[in-house]
């Protein structure tokens, strides 16, 4: 278990941000999704110790939050100021020294950096800002690092090169991505979906994989899913099967926004 998230709750004057939310990520790659308002920003604000919950606890590999090193843990906001002056290898190096592991010539390959490894940040296009300070939440291999909103202003090449990474690294770092759009992935080991302050729902494991394949409706109103013998065995006791449709995570996610 990567994040234990319990009966979390903040509230802004009579607002309830966060209400008792409890979810649990697997190791890997996962996902905290919703809508606007739905939460996520606080979440992040809370888990990153720039506000506190009300209530509630937040377990790290199976430490509290708060005890984890700034090195165990990256983070990328969405809003962020940087100085303009600052060059994209410098900063990286700065940080994996900083961190205790210098790791920052492989995450400039990987995430396809090198044309602009010696600009400064303000000569940078939206999409490389963005890229850079994705990529430098990896640096010094953190165990977990968490993603606000990774793939907003970049374009579909960058967010395939960027998804790429993101399941290479996540054998050695975990992944959380932050966001209101979901961006499939090769790879995903768990998903929470919140709405206005609630989980709507925890996927992991074997409930994710459920999520690629198909899904039969009959007239009783039972619906199977992924199992055609059960399928089978409905239609020969005589019920009719209404409908079967694709199960992806969009549409369950589509069911749910
Ligand atoms: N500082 C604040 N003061 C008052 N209300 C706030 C404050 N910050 C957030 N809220 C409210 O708390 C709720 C959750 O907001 P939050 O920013 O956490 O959601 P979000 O999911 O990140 O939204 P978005 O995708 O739009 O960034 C919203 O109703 C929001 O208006």
């Amino acid at each position: 278990m990567l994040l234990e998230c319990s009966n979390l709750s903040k509230s802004y004057g009579n607002v309830k941000a966060l209400d008792k939310v409890s979810f649990t990520l697997e190791e890997g790659i996962s996902f905290i999704l919703g809508p606007n308002g739905s939460g996520k920003t606080t979440f992040i604000k809370i888990v990153s110790n720039i506000i506190k919950p009300d209530s509630g606890e937040i377990r790290i590999l199976g430490r509290d939050y708060l005890d984890l090193s700034p090195g165990e843990v990256g983070f990328a906001f969405e809003k962020t100021v940087f100085p303009g002056f600052v060059r994209v290898e410098d900063y990286l190096h700065t940080v994996g020294e900083v961190r205790g592991t210098d790791n920052s010539d492989e995450i400039i390959s990987l995430f396809q950096l090198e044309k602009v490894r010696k600009k400064r940040f303000s000569e940078l296009s939206q999409g490389y800002k963005r890229r850079f300070l994705v990529a430098s939440a990896f640096v010094g291999l953190p165990k977990v690092v968490f993603l606000d909103e990774p793939f907003s202003n970049v374009d579909i090449t960058a967010r395939k090169i960027m998804m790429k990474v993101f399941v290479e690294l996540s054998h050695r770092i975990n992944v959380i991505v932050v966001s209101h759009v979901f961006t499939n992935v090769e790879r995903m080991d768990s998903l929470v979906l919140l709405r206005n302050g609630k989980v709507i729902g925890n996927l992991r494991g074997k409930d994710l994989k459920r999520m690629n394949g198909f899904r039969a409706s009959f007239d009783d109103g039972r619906v199977v899913v992924n199992d055609v013998e059960a399928i089978n065995e409905k239609i020969l006791s005589g019920r009719r099967l209404v409908s079967i449709e694709p199960l992806s995570i969009e549409s369950w996610l589509m069911e749910r926004f």
